[in-house]
C-alpha cells in the first residue's frame, strides 16, 4: 500500500481551495522505513513548534543561528509589497526599451529565479560563472537594452562583485549610465549596501532573518523574476494557500513525511535522486540540490542530491543507498521504494524547506549553517594573493592535461589509466562527482558525460559547473560523508577578461578557484582527478572514449 497525503485531490484545479493540493505520495517499503520516525515527529509537536518559528528544534549549539534563520516561514507577507513594486518597475523598463534581464548572483541568490523564470516560460540570463568566455558573451548580448541585477545576501561573494564591476565598465564604455541599468539586492547593511547606496544604484533590501538557501520567497527570488516577466503575485499566493497544510502535527503532514523519507534512511541510505519525471516546474532539482546539500552535509552525515531525468540510470536501477524521488505534475502510485512529489512551484519551494528543516533536526545538525564552504573560499584567497606558477601536468594524453597526486597516478600514464585508478577507490557507498569549470553555454555537451560515467560505474554521479556547484553541493562535498571521487574538468580558456580594479583576472579567478577547492579536498583525503582540455570541442569524446577504455581494460 502506499500513501498519497497533502489534501484530498490530485487536481491541480483545485489549489485555488485551501489544503488541497496533493502534493506527495510515499511508496510502502518507504512508509514503513519511516513512520516510526515519523511518529516520533508527530509527537514531539515538530510541524506546530517550526511553523511557529521555534529556534530550539535542531538543539543548542544550532540556536543562535537558527533564531535569525527562521523569517522564510513569514515570507509570503514580508514579500507581499513586491508584487506592485516590481510591476511598475518593469513596465517602466519596457517603456524604455530595456527588454533583456541579466542576473548576476550565486547560489541561493540565483538559483530559485532561475526556476522560477524558466518554470514561467520567460527570458533571465543567469550569470553564475567566472568563466571569462562565458562572462564575455554575457556582456556582449543585448547590452543597450538589458538591465543587471546584482544579488547578494552577504554582499561580498567575490564572483557576483567581479560580474557588477564587469558590467560597470561594459555599460560606461557603451556611453550608458550604469545607475539606470544596475539594480542591488543584498541584506541591509553589507558592504554591497553601503557601496551601492554611495554609488546612487536603486537598491532592493532582503528580510535579513533567513538564509541564502531559503530566500526563493524574499527580494532574491522574486525580484529578477518579476523584472524578467514572471507573475510574483501568483506564485506568492500558491505558498500561501499550500502553507497552512505543514503546521499540522498530523502523520500525513507533507513536510514530515518528506523530511523522514530525506533523513531517516541515513547513513545507508544517505542519497536522494531528484528526478524530472514530467514535473510541470523546469530545473526544480537545481535548487533542490543547494537546499538539501548545503543545508544537511557537515559533520561527516548528511543527504546527497542527485540531480537525474527520466532516462538517467540511477532512476532505472535500483541502487541500495538511493532514494529516488520522483518529481511529477499529478501524482500516481509509486513504486514500493520510491516516492513522488507533485505541486506548484510556490507549494514547492516551501514544502522542500520545510522539509530539509524537519531533516535537519533527524540528522542532529544546523540546517542553515554551512561551515565548510568557507575552506574552499580562503584557499581561493590564498592562492590569488601569491599567484602561484602553475603546476606541471603529470602527463598529457590526447590533449589533455592530467593532474593528481602520487597514490592515483603513480605508474600511470594515460588518460585512461587515470580514470581507471580513480574510479578504483569507488566503493558501494561512493558517489562521483564531476566538476566542470567550463564555458557551460559554448560546451553544454560536457553534461552528458554524468549519464556516462554513472552509466559505466552504477554509482550515483553528480555533474556541477564550477565555481557554481561550490554554492551548492560544494558544502557537502567537504562537510558531508567521506563518500565522494573527484573528477575536475578544466578548458585553457581561449580568453580572458579583467577584472576592474582587481590584481587577478576573471581566468585566474576560476584558475584559483578550481584549484583552492581540489586542495581541500585533497587535504581530507578525498580521491581527486584533475584534467585540463587543450581543446573544448573534443573534450566529450576524448572523455567518453577514455571511460570506454577504462572500463574494457579493467
Ligand atoms: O548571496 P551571497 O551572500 O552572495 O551568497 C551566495 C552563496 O554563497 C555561499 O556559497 C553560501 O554558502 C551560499 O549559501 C550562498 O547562497
Amino acid at each position: 500500500m502506499s500513501s498519497t497525503t497533502g489534501g484530498d485531490s490530485p487536481d491541480e484545479s483545485n489549489v485555488n481551495v485551501a489544503g488541497a493540493e496533493n502534493v506527495i505520495s510515499v511508496g510502502a517499503a518507504v512508509a514503513e522505513r519511516i513512520s516510526a520516525t515519523v511518529a516520533k515527529l508527530v509527537e514531539d509537536k515538530v510541524a506546530s513548534r517550526l511553523a511557529g518559528s521555534d529556534h530550539t528544534l535542531w538543539g543548542p549549539a544550532a540556536e543562535a543561528e537558527a533564531i535569525k534563520r527562521l523569517g522564510w516561514l513569514s515570507s509570503t507577507l514580508v514579500s507581499a509589497p513586491f508584487v506592485d513594486q516590481m510591476a511598475e518597475l518593469r513596465a517602466e523598463f519596457l517603456d524604455e526599451g530595456i527588454t533583456h534581464v541579466v542576473l548576476g548572483g550565486m547560489g541561493g541568490s540565483s538559483l530559485a529565479p532561475e526556476v522560477i523564470t524558466a518554470t514561467a516560460g520567460v527570458e533571465l540570463t543567469v550569470l553564475d560563472s567566472t568563466e571569462p568566455g562565458q562572462v564575455l558573451a554575457a556582456l556582449a548580448d543585448r547590452l543597450d537594452k538589458t538591465i543587471v541585477v546584482i544579488s547578494s545576501k552577504s554582499g561580498s561573494t567575490v564572483e557576483t562583485d567581479s560580474q557588477r564591476r564587469a558590467y560597470e565598465t561594459a555599460f560606461e564604455a557603451a556611453g550608458i549610465n550604469p545607475i539606470d541599468r544596475i539594480i542591488v539586492v543584498t541584506d541591509p547593511g553589507s558592504p554591497l549596501h553601503e557601496s551601492a547606496s554611495a554609488a546612487g544604484y536603486r537598491i532592493f533590501l532582503a528580510d535579513p532573518a533567513v538564509g541564502g538557501r531559503y530566500s526563493a520567497l524574499t527580494a532574491f527570488g522574486l525580484v529578477p523574476s518579476a523584472l524578467a516577466g514572471a507573475n510574483i503575485g501568483d506564485l506568492l499566493a500558491q505558498t500561501e494557500r499550500f502553507q497552512p497544510l505543514l503546521s499540522d502535527d498530523s502523520p500525513n503532514n507533507p513536510g514530515l513525511l518528506l523530511g523522514a523519507a530525506l533523513a531517516a534512511g541515513a547513513p545507508a541510505v544517505d542519497k536522494v535522486g531528484l528526478i524530472d519525471n514530467g514535473s510541470t516546474v523546469v530545473g526544480l532539482g537545481n535548487w533542490i540540490e543547494q537546499l538539501i546539500a548545503e543545508s544537511t552535509g557537515k559533520q561527516g552525515t548528511g543527504v546527497l542530491p542527485v540531480v537525474l531525468d527520466a532516462e538517467s540510470f540511477e532512476a532505472n536501477h535500483v541502487l541500495a543507498d538511493v532514494l529516488p524521488v520522483r518529481l511529477v505534475s499529478q501524482l500516481g502510485i509509486p513504486a514500493v521504494d520510491e516516492i513522488q512529489v507533485a505541486g506548484s512551484l510556490g507549494a514547492q519551494f516551501i514544502l522542500w524547506e520545510f522539509a530539509t528543516a524537519v531533516a535537519g533536526r533527524i540528522l542532529g545538525i544546523d540546517p542553515f549553517d554551512q561551515p565548510d564552504v568557507e575552506s574552499a573560499k580562503s584557499a581561493t584567497r590564498a592562492l590569488l594573493d601569491n599567484r602561484p606558477a602553475p603546476t606541471a601536468p603529470n602527463f598529457v594524453d590526447q590533449g589533455i592535461q592530467v593532474r593528481g597526486d602520487q597514490k592515483l597516478l603513480q605508474g600511470v600514464s594515460t588518460l585512461s589509466g587515470a580514470l581507471r585508478s580513480l574510479l578504483s577507490t569507488l566503493t558501494p557507498q561512493s558517489y562521483i562527482s564531476l566538476q566542470a569549470y567550463v564555458n557551460r553555454v559554448a560546451h553544454p555537451e560536457l553534461a552528458e558525460l554524468r549519464d556516462a560515467f554513472a552509466t559505466a560505474t552504477h554509482r550515483p554521479t553528480t555533474f556541477g559547473w564550477g565555481p557554481r556547484f561550490l554554492h551548492s553541493t560544494g558544502q557537502y562535498h567537504k562537510g558531508g560523508a567521506p563518500t565522494g571521487v573527484f573528477l575536475q574538468i578544466r578548458s585553457i580558456p581561449d580568453v580572458d577578461l579583467s577584472i576592474p580594479e582587481r590584481p587577478f583576472t576573471f581566468g585566474q579567478l576560476i584558475t584559483a578557484q578550481a584549484d583552492g577547492d581540489a586542495s581541500v579536498l585533497e587535504s581530507l583525503g578525498r580521491p581527486v582527478l584533475v584534467l585540463t582540455m587543450t581543446d573544448a570541442v573534443r573534450g566529450r569524446e576524448t572523455l567518453l572514449a577514455a571511460l570506454a577504455d577504462a572500463y574494457r581494460s579493467a
